[in-house]
């Protein structure tokens, strides 16, 4: 609570010209940015100051500063009004946040990122892959028949003192690509980069199709998508992000994936030091439970950007992109020896062939997908026929921005009300 006095006192160093003698607020000088300062010569630079990402206003505590700063004593009820303020934000700054590394699971592609997850207690660690395209926390467990696990790490709630069954459960999950798996379902801790979510529904495979065995470096998947599409039932459970969202510095989660390294996920902040200019927010329509956003558009390599409302899900689980028709057949009329192949299920071209950039649009903001995210891999290990990383999207039935997309650009999954989605360039 700020008395007459105070304003008064501020209003008057403000008329001086005093007030903005006060150091301003100097938040973190975003790496990265040096590159957009402007040059000015030689031993000189400017930095654009920025402030951090957990940066709250205590207006207060600038009022009190203002006293200290010109040696005049404080009132009473401003130093009490400080010391109310602080204890709101203390407790404040006891909520989470969370930070992980996605660590792609293959050294020449990305055909997915896996993020260390501890279960239980004492902690069993597990590589999930983190999938904005789907909402169950499923691991490989003991209660899979050995025949089905292939080297990858289980979760043995028996081992845990802290699972308990979630009687009389069961989930069922099939993905677009025809994989799948099922099982039953105990609550245990669940912990990601720091961030721990007690009594998570972890659900424990009793079966996995054959294409998750032969993956032997993904031990399970932590959806992110909403809740809405858990498959737990009789009662579908939460994810670890909606279980997570209400102890958060602020609702949200980030994808900074990367090409052929390791990128983060982080929970509860929006690290400044990640991504360059501003981030575009657009709405999410969370029904039925995508993060479903509208592209604005599309360019071929340095073709004209072709203004166009695109509806699509952001898929940090998918490893492509898939598109409408005319989009793909669009690109690849721009590369040479491409053809859109039925025996390799998509569009394939020789390895050698250069190819352009692809550029999509989120709202004014352009991104663009550089040639090399776009020559995904070869059709077999060492063969010169190499799969796109744009596929048509006809026989998806939605369009997809999957991983060749999203590590073009940083990603804010903001899980706020409303939901939004914000994507800036890195
Ligand atoms: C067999 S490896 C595998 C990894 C992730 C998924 C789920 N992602 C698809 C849609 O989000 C399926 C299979």
């Amino acid at each position: 609570m700020v008395t007459v006095t105070n304003l008064v006192l501020t209003a008057a160093l403000a008329a001086l010209g005093l007030a903005s003698a006060l150091p301003p607020k100097i938040g973190t000088i975003r790496t990265g940015d040096e590159k957009n300062s402007p040059n000015l010569g030689s031993g000189r630079a400017s930095f654009k100051q920025v402030r951090g990402s957990r940066y709250r206003f205590n207006g207060a505590r600038a009022v009190y500063k203002t006293y200290l700063k010109y040696g005049v004593p404080a009132p009473e009820d401003l130093v009490k009004a400080v010391a109310h303020t602080d204890a709101l934000y203390s407790a404040e700054v006891k909520r989470g946040t969370g930070s992980a590394a996605a660590v792609p699971i293959n050294a020449d592609f990305d055909i997915a990122y896996v993020t260390p997850v501890t279960l239980g207690t004492p902690p069993q660690t597990l590589q999930l892959d983190f999938d904005s395209g789907s909402s169950d926390l499923w691991v490989f467990s003991s209660h899979l028949p050995t025949s089905q696990i292939r080297g990858q790490q289980i979760y043995a709630p028996n081992k845990s003192s802290t699972a308990k069954l979630l009687d009389g459960h069961s989930w069922s999950i099939t993905y677009g690509d025809g994989s799948g798996s099922r099982g039953n379902v105990y609550t245990d801790n669940v912990t990601v980069g720091g961030l721990t979510v007690g009594s998570q529904a972890i659900e424990c495979a009793q079966q996995v199709s054959s294409s998750f065995t032969t993956e032997d470096h993904i031990d399970g998947l932590v959806g992110l998508g909403f809740s809405t599409l858990n498959t737990v039932s009789p009662k579908s459970q939460l994810t670890f992000f909606d279980n997570a969202k209400s102890n958060l510095d602020s609702p949200v989660f980030t994808a900074d994936l990367k090409y052929k390294q390791a990128g983060t996920y982080d929970f509860g902040f929006i690290d400044e030091a990640k991504y360059t200019g501003e981030i575009t927010y657009v709405p999410v329509n969370s029904d039925p439970g995508y993060w479903t956003f509208p592209s604005s558009g599309y360019a071929v390599g340095s073709g004209n950007f072709t203004a166009s409302s695109i509806s699509g899900i952001a898929d940090t689980g998918t490893s492509l992109v898939y598109l409408p028709t005319a989009i793909v057949t669009a690109y690849y009329r721009q590369v040479q020896g491409a053809t859109n192949s039925r025996s390799y299920g998509g569009y394939v071209f020789p390895c050698a062939s250069t190819l352009p950039t692809f550029t999509f649009g989120v709202g004014a903001a352009r991104f663009t997908i550089p040639a090399a995210y776009l020559n995904y891999a070869p059709v077999t290990p060492g063969s010169a026929t190499c799969f796109g990383g744009l596929q048509s999207s006809s026989g998806v039935g939605i369009n997809i921005w999957g991983d060749v997309a999203l590590k073009a650009a940083f990603v804010v999954f903001n899980g706020g009300n409303p939901p939004t989605i914000g994507w800036a360039a890195k």
